[in-house]
């Protein structure tokens, strides 16, 4: 797999019609996320376009619900025969168990995986509104602990916890990191980021990089710059 199709950018947009716009724009994207926005507007329309135009998906709805309530969203969505498919480790050992015993009598499954600590948030967060009583990154780790032994496939988090993550949950476990910046664009409300490069370097299988390319002023050069940058270095 080349590094370009390890970069996953989220149609993080209200309409479908601006959704195929960014499709027509980045013939080079080869995997794209739906998330929340463009999913509660639009539906399932776009998981069909990007079907067709034959493009790996990434369903990001982040499941947070009890037990039952999740396995059955992640039966819904198996449906749609996505990539990846997210809920939130937060949601508790007994939902990610029975989300991975829902996929595992699903044909054509996909990956799960669970967001350990949203990107958006920093240590001071995590303390004083959150209340979790531990250091971000032990916190980060035991998140990913958790989803390791309830089954899921891999974690979403910083490229910040890329390397312990790695180190202690192993290759095979899948780490895709938003909070991607490149130190040219803008960080906007994201709180543990890295650059693409760095992300890569510290062992992240996939990376979401979405506003600093979709909404530049030329997305197109903006996706080629990245790339460039990555095939100097990795
Ligand atoms: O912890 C998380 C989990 C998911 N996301 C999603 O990734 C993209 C990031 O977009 P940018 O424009 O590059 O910030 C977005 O769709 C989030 O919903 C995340 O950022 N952090």
């Amino acid at each position: 797999m080349s590094l370009s199709d390890r970069i996953i950018v989220p149609l993080d947009v209200p309409t479908l019609n601006e959704a195929i716009a960014l499709l027509d724009q980045l013939p080079e994207v080869s995997f794209w996320k739906v998330g929340l926005e463009l999913f509660v507007a639009t539906g399932s329309d776009i998981l069909k376009i990007l079907k067709e135009r034959q493009k790996r998906i990434f369903l990001d709805l982040k499941f947070h619900d009890i037990p039952n309530t999740v396995a059955g969203a992640c039966r819904s969505a198996s449906q749609y025969q996505v990539n990846f498919l997210t809920l939130h480790a937060t949601a508790g050992r007994n939902a990610l168990q029975a989300a991975a015993q829902a996929m595992s009598q699903t044909p054509s499954p996909p990956q799960l995986l669970a967001i350990t600590l949203l990107t958006s948030l920093n240590s001071r967060e995590l303390a004083f509104d959150l209340k979790i009583p531990l250091e971000l990154p032990e916190y980060a780790l035991q998140m990913a602990l958790l989803a390791q032994e309830s089954g899921m496939n891999g974690v979403v988090c910083s490229p910040q916890e890329v390397r312990q993550l790695r180190h202690v949950c192993g290759d095979k476990f899948l780490l895709v990191c938003p909070g991607v910046r490149p130190n040219w664009s803008k960080i906007g409300d994201q709180r543990r980021v890295m650059t693409p490069v760095e992300a890569i370097q510290a062992g992240a299988d996939y990376l979401v990089i979405g506003r600093p390319i979709t909404m530049a002023d030329d997305p197109v050069a903006a996706w080629d710059k990245i790339r460039q940058e990555l095939d100097e270095v990795c």
